[in-house]
């Protein structure tokens, strides 16, 4: 293992935090870079009590160009994690250019910043959702990409800069990680998702059912083609996810690798009746669901080949659904409003809630 300067932006953020949690583990020196938009600082105090050391944090938007200059040329980093990023899907096509900007044209900063100090090695967050509706499952790399969404798109637009500029010089390295669906908190029940609005993912909407902070689960359609008719994902433990970024670190590290890619998830995929059934067995009580008419844009299953991964970051999934359900709702029952106090919290009933 190669001990490196990470700078990780928006490593205040959901999987950004659980991945600080390792890199500090294995002594990596890491610099974090967050615009604090949509994540808090309370993470990154929680991360460096856990971890017990104290790392660097820059409060930058990755797309002041002029701020990234100024902290790559301080800092030197050998490799940049790079998380920082709009991920709403529906707020995506609403705002499709703030999309574009901070996904497309800040990773564009990033390289820039990175070429000015001499920097070679990158891993991006990347998402499934660059495949669009599956041909085949289980997923692997090289399906197709057709993405559906702006917010899918401008994953994909970033992949392509990334695999260009990796390219363009032999030693660069840009590895990019497609996740399926990060769910869980870590074990301390210290960190986990904190979602700012009303969660648009199934995992952290049915947390906040169980803490009482919503009504009910809608359950977005009951008639696809899967074994119960809701919907089916490949759920990873965000943990095992965090691990991940780590390998890919230490595969960039090795060598010569080039532009890579890397679907992260665990071969098996839940619906979401049994995921509301895990959850129920990790809270210990029964929760209220009713199914409502399908979301738009949704796929019936989406499941990853993760053998690539399996074979060349030396990397598998380890954590069960139950123990994804179960670090949630530690989490999500210590911190009910998060990182938030619990005033701010919008529980109000929203179009969500009605039904
Ligand atoms: O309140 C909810 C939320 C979700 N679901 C269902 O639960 C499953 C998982 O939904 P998520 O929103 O948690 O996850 P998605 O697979 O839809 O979303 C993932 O894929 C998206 C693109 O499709 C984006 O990449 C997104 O960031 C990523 O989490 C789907 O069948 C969905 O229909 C519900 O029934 N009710």
């Amino acid at each position: 293992m190669v001990m490196n300067r990470v700078v990780v932006t928006g490593g205040a953020g959901y999987i950004g935090s659980h991945t600080l949690m390792e890199l500090l583990a294995l002594d990596h020196e890491v610099c974090v870079l967050d615009s604090f938009a949509n994540s808090s600082p309370k993470a990154l105090v929680r991360v460096s009590k856990l971890a017990g050391r104290k790392f660097a944090v820059e409060s930058a938007d990755i797309r002041d160009e002029q701020a990234l200059y100024r902290i790559f040329n301080a800092f030197k980093p050998d490799a940049v994690i790079h998380f920082a990023g709009l991920k709403a899907v529906a707020e995506g096509e609403t705002k499709p250019v703030d999309y574009y900007d901070v996904n497309v044209a800040g990773t564009l900063n990033l390289l820039k910043a990175m070429t000015a100090s001499n920097c070679s090695r990158i891993i991006f967050s990347s998402s499934a959702t660059v495949y669009g509706d599956p041909d085949y499952l289980p997923l692997d790399e090289t399906h197709p990409c057709r993405p559906a969404s702006v917010y899918g798109r401008s994953k994909y637009f970033a992949e392509q800069v990334l695999f260009d500029w990796a390219r363009a010089t032999p030693r660069r390295n840009a590895i990019v990680l497609r996740y399926f669906n990060p769910v869980g908190a870590h074990e301390s029940g210290e960190i986990g998702e904190d979602p700012q609005d009303i969660p648009n993912n199934l995992m952290p909407f049915i947390a906040q059912v169980a803490s009482g902070l919503r009504q009910q689960l809608a359950i977005y359609g009951d008639d696809y083609e899967t074994r119960d008719g809701t919907g089916l994902r490949d759920y990873i433990h965000v943990s095992d996810l965090a691990r991940a970024h780590v390998a890919a670190l230490d595969y960039a590290s090795r060598g010569q690798v080039g532009a890579d890619v890397f679907n992260l998830g665990s071969g098996n995929g839940a619906t979401v009746r049994e995921m509301l059934a895990a959850y129920e067995v990790a809270c210990g009580r029964s929760l209220p669901s009713k199914v409502v008419s399908r979301r738009a844009g949704d796929v019936a299953a989406s499941v990853a080949d993760p053998s690539k991964a399996e074979k060349l970051l030396d990397w598998r999934t380890r954590h069960t659904l139950e123990e994804m359900c179960s670090s949630s709702w530690n989490w999500q029952s210590k911190n009910p409003t998060g990182y938030r106090a619990a005033e701010s919290l919008d529980v109000s009933p929203k179009a969500h809630d009605a039904v």
